[in-house]
């Protein structure tokens, strides 16, 4: 028997069901380590870097729940304006659209952006927060392809044969996407925990 299998299921704590749906997706393609229910939380976010903003939002949920959870906090980050929206990032979508997050950056000589998957995951209340990171280089580019997750339509990893996330296939996405990046972190930490764990027993 695995020794994660006498383990609950880890608490994603997130409000956003893309998101959850594409970790699932990542995770079930994966070693079958890491296991995940998933809860809402609300809870508030602060002002700061994206580490800050990760580890703010984890400790809430980890006191507000009481137990070890797990959140994620996505970041877009433009070159030509010292890594803002950043965090910041789900107001100036809600505010400017598509179309106005291409327009920030008309005058400037680049469009060069990076997409910024922060995990914060802490073992308990009261735990300090872990963080892993992943990122993606790619372009802000006019929208393209279907619009039902964030700034997929604008963004354009540099690995994506021209495409923008959005005109991906899921699982291509996936390959390459922040969020898969710093799940690999996440869980190659976890797998590591569990075995120090199951030797010490
Ligand atoms: O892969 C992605 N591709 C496109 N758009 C994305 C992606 N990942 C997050 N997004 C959007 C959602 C939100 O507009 C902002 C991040 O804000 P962020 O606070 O991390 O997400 P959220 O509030 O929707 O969910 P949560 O409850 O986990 O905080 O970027
Ligand atoms: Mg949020």
């Amino acid at each position: 028997m695995p020794a994660s299998s006498s383990k609950a299921p880890l608490v994603f704590v997130t409000g956003n069901k893309n998101k959850l749906k594409e970790v699932q997706q990542i995770l079930a393609s994966g070693t079958g380590e890491l296991q995940i229910t998933n809860q809402d939380v609300d809870a508030p976010e602060i002002q700061g870097n994206t580490q800050e903003v990760a580890i703010a939002k984890c400790r809430y949920a980890a006191d507000k729940l009481g137990t070890a959870c797990l959140t994620e906090d996505t970041a877009l980050c433009f070159e030509a304006l010292g890594g803002l929206p950043g965090p910041y990032i789900k107001d100036f979508l809600k505010t400017l659209g598509h179309e106005g997050l291409n327009t920030l950056l008309v005058g400037f000589s680049t469009t060069k952006a990076t997409a910024l998957c922060t995990f914060a995951y802490s073992s308990g209340p009261g735990q300090e927060p872990m963080i892993f990171e992943g990122r993606t280089e790619g372009q802000i580019v006019p929208a393209r392809g279907p619009t039902h997750f964030g700034w997929d339509p604008i963004f354009q990893p540099d690995e994506g044969h021209g495409q923008t996330y959005a005109e991906m296939d899921g699982a291509e996405k996936n390959k390459i996407s922040h969020r898969y990046r710093a799940l690999e972190k996440l869980s190659a930490y976890l797998a590591e925990e569990t075995k120090g764990e199951a030797e010490s027993r």
